[in-house]
């Protein structure tokens, strides 16, 4: 227990145990999925610009393959730690099974401040760490892509190196790559597409459409500025962002392109300036008075102690458990609707499973097909959660409650024709 309540890794084994319950499924199904297959621990070596070697600390958690091979990004952050990896690797296993992926789940991490590594140093590092888990991935086994601090350069370099130890160009072992490489170009913005269809579905069910509704956003990366850019192209109106130095609020709107001009050029959306734009700090930014709040950065920010000050009726979880089990449980009785994680952000690694099957196929559909396809999935996914969450109950479960039962049976199923249970 961290003293914002319970940790990342205890809300989603509290969730998983009542699903299972929910579910009826036996309790050796919990005993199989609480915890992870596999935990690997690399450490790597890195001959700094200095001329000293440093080494890093890395990890990949392997949670559950019963429904195909590992997926799920790797963190580069400073504050990284196993436990978070573990956590993070067991909502994968339920993201990819409840979006109907052919997917087990996966994370990796490495505790590093990236911001702080010259360009040849981050090269050397990302390389170091694949070269040290090849033995552990490749297109059946394990499947990275990016997530927080990490980007289609790092897929470019670690595929390569994966590719020098085979002999051969193998595409499909890390997704999210630049396009010349395989890549697709709807994955830069999958992620935050995701984000705003959920969104603009709840909001049709809560309130007859999106247009005109009113969204804050907390984190300004690849997840926070493309769910604002598409919040927006749905109809919304996106009045407050921020990022890891804090942001700006305006109550009549946000001009976007330029609020993102400001943060390419200074570092941070801080410096931007408007008539009718004042600052916000983080935690603000999570209690002002908006429909719709979007935590896009990164885990436990809404928690017991705020859960009540928060005054959006809708929670759209671009960041990976952004909300802890406490603040679910007051937030759900205030009849605040909560679009979980797993749902909610699941277009980034849907779109890496086209990207995927593109590379395993060689062949390359176009980007509006490529986005047609992903929407199709998403709202397919949309429709049971929601069928899954009226059957269960609204005010008795919660979605997250709703979309892990869906996730478990899928899983649960798996594994008993397996004989593994
Ligand atoms: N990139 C992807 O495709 C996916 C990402 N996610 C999740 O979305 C979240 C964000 O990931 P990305 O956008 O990829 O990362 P990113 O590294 O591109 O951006 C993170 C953003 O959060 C901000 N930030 C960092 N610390 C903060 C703090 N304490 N308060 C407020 N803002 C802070 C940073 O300034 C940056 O704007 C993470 O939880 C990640 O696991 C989930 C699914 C897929
Ligand atoms: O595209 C991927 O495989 C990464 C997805 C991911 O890490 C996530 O959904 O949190």
């Amino acid at each position: 227990m961290s003293l914002r309540g319970t940790t990342f890794l205890e809300s989603v084994l509290q969730t998983l145990k009542r699903a299972i319950e929910l579910g009826g499924y036996p309790q050796e199904a919990y005993e199989m999925l609480s915890r992870p297959q596999r935990i690997i621990t690399v450490n790597i070596p890195v001959r700094m610009d200095g001329g000293k070697i440093q080494v890093f600390t890395g990890y990949r958690v392997q949670h559950n393959n019963a429904l195909g091979p590992y997926k799920g990004g790797i963190r580069f952050h400073p504050e990284v730690t196993l436990e978070e990896d573990i956590a993070l690797a067991t909502v994968m296993t339920f993201k990819n099974s409840l979006n109907g992926l052919p997917y087990g789940g996966g994370k990796g991490a490495i505790a590093v401040d990236y911001k702080k590594l010259s360009k040849r140093e981050l090269e050397e590092l990302s390389r170091g760490y694949a070269r040290a888990l090849a033995p552990f991935i490749g297109p059946e086994v394990d499947i990275p892509a990016p997530d927080v601090g990490t980007d289609p350069q790092i897929m470019a370099w670690m595929v390569d190196e994966y590719s020098k130890i085979t002999g051969h160009n193998v595409p499909g072992v890390f997704t999210a790559k630049p396009v010349v490489l395989w890549g697709n170009p709807v994955r830069e913005y999958s992620t935050g597409f995701g984000v705003a269809v959920w969104a603009r579905e709840a909001a049709k069910k809560l309130w007859g459409g999106i247009e005109g509704k009113t969204v804050a956003i907390q984190g300004f990366g690849n997840v926070g500025y493309w769910g604002a850019y598409w919040l927006e192209k749905m109809g919304a109106k996106v009045v407050a962002v921020t990022d890891s130095r804090g942001g700006v609020y305006n109550p009549s709107g946000l001009k976007l392109v330029e609020v993102k001009a400001v943060k390419d050029k200074t570092g941070t959306v801080m410096n931007y300036e408007s008539s009718g734009t004042r600052k916000v700090t983080n935690d603000e930014v999570l209690e002002l008075p908006v429909d719709i709040l979007v935590p896009a950065a990164l885990e436990n920010v809404i928690h017991k102690g705020n859960a009540n000050n928060i005054k959006a009726k809708l929670i759209v979880e671009g960041a990976n458990g952004p909300t802890t089990a406490d603040a679910e449980k007051v937030l759900h009785t205030r009849g605040v609707w909560i679009l979980p994680d797993l749902a909610a952000n699941a277009g980034g690694v849907v779109m890496s499973y086209l990207e995927w099957v593109e590379d395993l196929q060689w062949y390359f559909w176009d980007e509006e097909e490529t986005r047609n396809r992903l929407e199709r999935i998403l709202l397919d996914t949309f429709n049971r959660v929601m069928n899954r969450w009226n059957k269960l109950g609204t005010s008795q479960v919660t979605i997250r409650e709703a979309a892990y039962v869906e996730a478990v049976d899928r899983i649960y199923n798996a594994m008993k024709v397996r004989g593994w249970i």
